[in-house]
């Protein structure tokens, strides 16, 4: 299995080699490297069943009993956001962000990260009480409110509808900027890659084949920028032209 290190500054996250398998038939990860710096955002895009959550699982450290090897080297403070909020159904919303933080200062830490994340009010709120975007920002406030310094997301958006989605991304860039973690955030929406990441990596045979930075001046969908990374991205995923 892969060591984890603590204690990097100024890169994030460092692996080499990183080799996970399934079954003796093949691997699912077969020699990866990927570095990503404190701070950077980097989105991992790839085809169905390509590797993506085997990686974020891996850097998450929730792959105990999967064979493989490789070194990873994580920062010491790790937050995951699934697709899914995985509230607990028995807390209330303010008890789930700050469950399992110490420090006199919780709560009102706990009150600061829902408002940042705009559920102010709803801190006594059960998390049935709460729409599907709700949650997912409740499970926001929940990592950051531990000042991550990396935030694995696997596709966090991925169960809403187009408006929050876009909601969600403008909430989340601010937040990004706000505390500056770097990110890992698995997405099959190319266009949320764009939107969101300084970087756009692509998985294929369980390597990084396609590694992009996003330099954009203009994130707006209709720039034409934008319409050139997509195309390239598209193609790079092997879309074809009447599924775009
Ligand atoms: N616990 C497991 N046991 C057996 N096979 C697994 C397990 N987890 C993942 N796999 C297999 O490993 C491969 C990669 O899965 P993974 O979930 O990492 O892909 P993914 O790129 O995230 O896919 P998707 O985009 O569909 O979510 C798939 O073939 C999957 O069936």
């Amino acid at each position: 299995m892969a060591s984890h290190v603590g204690g990097l500054t100024q890169t994030a996250v460092r692996v080499r080699n990183l080799h996970r398998s399934f079954s003796k038939n093949g691997g699912v990860l077969n020699g990866l490297d990927l570095d990503i710096a404190a701070g950077e955002f980097v989105a991992l895009i790839g085809r169905s069943g390509t590797g993506k959550s085997t990686l974020l699982r891996a850097l998450a450290g929730l792959d105990r009993g999967v064979a493989g090897h490789g070194q990873i080297a994580v920062p010491e403070s790790v937050s995951v956001v699934f697709q899914d909020s995985r509230l607990l159904p028995w807390k209330r919303i303010l008890d789930n962000v700050v469950f399992g933080l110490r420090g006199s200062d919780a709560g009102a830490r706990g009150r600061q990260a829902l408002a940042e994340v705009g559920l102010a009010g709803r801190e006594t709120a059960w998390p049935y009480q709460l729409s599907g975007g709700e949650q997912q920002r409740a499970a926001l406030a929940r990592s950051l409110v531990r000042e991550p310094q990396l935030l694995l997301a696997d596709e966090p958006f991925g169960a809403l509808d187009a408006l929050t989605r876009i909601r969600m991304h403008v909430l989340l860039r601010k937040l990004c900027e706000a505390h500056r973690p770097a990110v890992l955030l698995v997405t099959h929406d190319v266009d949320e890659a764009i939107v969101l990441a300084d970087r756009v990596i692509l998985l294929d045979d369980g390597v990084v084949r396609t590694d992009v930075r996003v330099d954009l001046p203009d994130r707006s969908r209709s720039s034409a920028g934008f319409a050139e990374l997509r195309t390239f991205l598209l193609d790079e995923l092997g879309v074809e032209e009447e599924n775009r």
